[in-house]
This record gives structure tokens, sequence and C-alpha cells, in this order.
């Protein structure tokens, strides 16, 4: 029944017009939402906000913010009531953002972009300013997530920014610094049924060793973590932030954060299980496998004695942000392709960690899982050597921004997994992945750029895909050029689209928020 694109259809996609340069290109913010013009049918129960992050402003001063995740934040919103859809944005009043634009240059060094001079101070006062380091970004471009009745626009430092849902105001700026110990926190945190918060962020040590922290707010969706029912699963890859360089990097003008960056080619890719029961345990076992780099987790879950992790991963030790910056990816086409061929070529993964290890004989397969081929063995050493299962994998077509049916199956066993297809990084599909039958199907349409499909479950729904998938495409050179794309989760047919006389600049992550005034309202 189940439709598979073959993979050499599926890839073959082409952009010879480079009409993808136009979703990372600076755009104004509205004063007021404006209408969308809907075509289809969207399901009445379907009343809420989608809420998006991203760069919006990629350019101060007449100079190029040089990375992806460089351009000063701005929130976007699809409003969905009774069948109507209007749209709106404004740049989050970031520091970074306000000094911006206020002296009309890179203050706050980003991520791939180092602060600018000020012109009006001469050498000594540049030097001091330099001795006494840089400050820390605030540029939340990357995710929006509520914490309680509260939304909060976050990048992975140590700030994030309250904002009105609504208005889309920005209304504080918050320092993690002062209530958790750690430097940062990633974008993804995971919440319980109950509404917990978990997140996972890195603290500096002594002697300059980094630790990683796993922090829980009380009752207030993704992952850059694992979390299965009793189990916190964390990848460290081979990429990693050095902390010399980072300390000493503040002291001198033009370092940024991809400065600091290192691959370390002989330490391969490691995996580390916590028990989430506060008095638990860390596991001592280690799981070893060959390089990759990961930015996000599908799901993990617990089955019989095995953790079972989905990860979308990019092979090798080369580190997948350096592929990044802006002018690459604005190249023209065929040179778009050629920098994707020496990149590191994405995969969709599982891996299985067995949890009885020590009944075990060294060198045999641990992993008697009947519906997985991926391995694990127990090395005279003492490491485990995990071999994974491919679940997807394309002549650079990444399957990433990954979602799932979160509120009722995250942490557990499930069958589908929804993400955004990057065909040589270019984002110009959505792909659904049945993780169990390992097959795939894809909506796509020519000169459209879509983003991260949002998963919504119909209210009441008995199957684990019976829902509606939401993303902000963009389809350049259209009359009206980009709209809120509505798919069924089941078959990836077009239920319809809500059409706007405006670009919209590329997102990253998002949430969908049901109308607080729904009777059928249930949180994704
Ligand atoms: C949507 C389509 C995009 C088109 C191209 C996409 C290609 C994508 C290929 C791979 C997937 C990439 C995943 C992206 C995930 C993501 O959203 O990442 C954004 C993360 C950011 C911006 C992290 C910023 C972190 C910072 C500034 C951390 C700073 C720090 C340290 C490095 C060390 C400790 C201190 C501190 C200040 C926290
Ligand atoms: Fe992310």
């Amino acid at each position: 029944m189940y439709l598979c694109a073959s993979i050499v259809s599926i890839s073959s996609l082409q952009h010879p017009a480079a009409g993808y340069r136009k979703i990372f290109e600076t755009v104004e913010e509205l004063e007021e939402p404006i209408p969308a013009t809907v075509l289809g049918l969207i399901p009445s129960w379907l009343k809420g906000s989608v809420l998006r992050m991203g760069p919006g402003l990629f350019k101060v001063g007449g100079e190029p913010l040089n990375h992806l995740f460089d351009g000063q934040a701005m929130i976007h919103k699809f409003d969905l009531q009774n069948g109507g859809v209007t749209y709106h944005r404004r740049f989050i009043r970031t520091d970074a953002y306000v000094r911006a634009v206020t002296e009309n240059r890179v203050v706050i060094t980003e991520f791939g972009t180092a602060a600018y001079p000020d012109p009006c101070r001469n050498i000594f006062s540049r030097f001091f300013t330099y001795f006494r380091g840089i400050e820390v970004t605030d540029n939340c471009m990357v995710n929006i997530y509520p914490v309680g009745e509260d939304f909060y626009a976050v990048t992975e430092t140590n700030f994030i920014t309250k904002v009105d849902p609504d208005s889309l105001e920005t209304l504080e700026k918050v320092d993690l610094c002062k209530y958790l110990s750690v430097n940062g926190v990633t974008a993804h945190p995971h919440t319980d049924p109950d509404g917990t918060v978990y997140n996972i962020g890195n603290c500096f040590g002594k002697n300059m060793s980094l630790a990683y922290n796993i922090v829980k707010i009380p009752p207030a969706q993704e992952g850059d973590f694992g979390m299965t029912e009793n189990h916190f699963v964390f990848v460290e890859q081979p990429v990693k932030i050095n902390l010399l360089k980072f300390l000493s990097a503040w002291s001198f003008r033009g370092a940024t954060y991809m400065d600091c960056f290192e691959s370390n080619q002989s330490m391969g890719t490691w995996f580390h299980l916590a028990s989430k029961d506060p008095a638990g345990y860390m596991s001592s076992h280690k799981f070893r496998t060959s390089a990759f780099n990961i930015f996000h987790h599908i799901n993990a879950y617990e089955d019989d004695s095995f953790i079972v992790v989905d990860l979308c991963t990019w092979k090798g030790f080369d580190f997948v942000y350096n592929y990044l910056y802006l002018a690459n990816l604005k190249q023209e086409w065929e040179e778009v392709k050629k920098a994707a061929l020496r990149a590191p070529q994405p995969e969709v993964r599982r891996y299985v960690l067995p949890l009885d290890i020590h009944k075990e004989e060294p060198g045999k397969n641990l992993v008697s899982l009947s519906y997985t081929t991926a391995t694990a063995v127990l090395h005279t050493d003492g490491t485990v050597w995990l071999e994974p299962e491919v679940l997807f994998s394309g002549p650079r077509l990444a399957f990433e921004f990954p979602q799932i049916n979160y509120s009722r199956c995250s942490g557990k066993k499930y069958s589908f997994a929804y993400g955004l297809g990057l065909n040589h990084f270019i984002p110009d599909r959505i792909v659904k992945l049945d993780v169990q039958s390992r097959e795939s199907r894809a909506w796509r349409e020519d000169g459209c750029y879509p983003s991260e499909p949002l998963f919504v479950p119909t209210p009441g729904a008995r199957d684990e895909d019976d829902g509606v998938l939401l993303s902000i495409v963009v389809k350049p050179g259209a009359e009206r050029p980009a709209f809120l794309l509505l798919l069924d989760a089941v078959e990836l047919t077009e239920l319809a689209r809500a059409e706007v006389d405006a670009v919209i600049p590329v997102t990253l992550h998002g949430v969908y928020r049901p109308a607080t005034s729904d009777p059928d309202r249930e949180d994704p």
C-alpha cells in the first residue's frame, strides 16, 4: 500500500535557477499581520499558531553576516482561525539586533561573524575592550518553545528571550547562568507529559575540563539528546570546542565560535547513558562507534533490555557547519552540488545499546531484537562497539530537522518520522519515513523550498500518523511567493496552502501552539 519513491527519482530534483538564494536574504518586519489566501480546505479542528524562528537580517552596515546561524533572529507566526489564516513577523529585540541596527555594525560576535570594531574608539581603548572579553550572543534565531505558560526564543548560549506569542513583542532577556550551572544549553529540550522540561548543557569544569549537565525545569519537543522512559542518551561527536582556543580567542579581534571548533580524527563517536532517576546511575560502559556528526535525534526508546536510538547522522569527523556559510549556500546550483560532494554524507541510522552487558561473552553480538540489524559487540578492552542499521540513505540527500508524533511517541516504540529533505544542503522536499518498514515518501514541488514539518495530531486520533504536517514553503517568483503548507500526514498529500504576498526567509525550528480557547485542544 505504501508508495515508496525510488532513491534515484527522489534525489534527482535540480535547481538551475538557484531560487533557494531568496531564503537567505534580508526582509522587513511587518507592522501588522497580513491576510493569507487559502487554497484547499483547512481542517476545522486546526485552530492555533505556527511559531517559527530563523534569521531575518543577513547584512549589517553593508557587510554580510557569514554563517547560516548568524542572521538576526526573526519570529514568524501563521495564525489559523475558522478557515482563515494571517501571517505576521517581527525581529526579536535582542541586544545583538538592537546594537547592530543602532550602531550599523556587528557589535556582538555571532557564530561565524566577528564583531566589527567601533570606529569611534582609538586603538588603546579597542585593546581594552577586547581584553575584557567579547560578549556572548543572545541571537535567539534557532528555536522557540514553551516553558509553562511562557514562550522563549533560543539559540544555544546562556541567553534565552521571552516573547509574547500573540503580539510577537520581545519581553525579557534571561541569563540561564543565574539559575543553572551551565554555559549554554541545547535549543531542543524534551518535555515529559507532566510538563517537566529537560535539557543538556555544557559547563566549564576544573582544570580546563568540560562537563555535561542535565538540567530539569519542573512543570511548565524533539531533542539534541535522546530521552526514553528511564534514560537520557547523549551522543558525543568528534567535533568539539577547544576550550583553550575559545577562552583565548576572545582576547583578540576577529575570532568567532566557528574558529574554536576542532575535529578529533581518532576518537570516533561515543554514546553516554544516564538514568533519569536523580538517585540513579551514569552507565560506565564505553559505547563506541565510527565518527559522525549529529545535530538531531529522531527518537529513542527502551525495548526489552535495549535502548534503541534513531539519529540523523553525517558520516565522518569533518564538521558539517563548515559547509553552512551563506556564501556557499547562495552559490550557483552546480557549485552548491560540488561543495556538498566534499561534505560529510547524511544517513538516518538506528543504534541499539544493550543494558545487560555483564552476562555476555566478548566478541558476540549482544543485540537480539528481531527487527533490526544493528549490532553491539563487547570487546576485550571493555568497550562495546556499535554498528548501526541504516534507516534512510540517498546520495547527498539528508533527512533532517526530524519530527515525530511527540505527545504520543516520544521515548516509546514508534513507526513514523517526518523530516525536511536537504538536497545537497538545499531544503526541497518533505519526507515521511516509516522506521519499521524503512519505506519513505516525499512531497515536493518545482521551485519550492519548504521548512521543518511540524506534526499536529488529529484530536482523538487512533493511528500514530493521523494528523497534519505544517511547513512554511517559499516559492520565489510566484505571484504570492510563500505559503503555509498543510499536508495529510498519512499520504503526504496536500490539504491546503495559505499563500502570502511576502518572501519568508529560512526558518530552523518552531512549534505549533493550539488556540487556548479551543475546546478540542490537544497539546502537540
Ligand atoms: C532549514 C534549511 C537550512 C538550509 C541548510 C541547512 C543545512 C543543514 C545541515 C545540517 C543540519 C543542521 C542542523 C542545525 C541545527 C541548528 O539549528 O543549530 C543551530 C545552532 C546554533 C546556532 C548554535 C549556537 C551555539 C553557540 C553560539 C554556542 C556558544 C558557546 C560555545 C560554543 C561554547 C561554550 C560557551 C557557549 C557561549 C555556550
Ligand atoms: Fe536544531
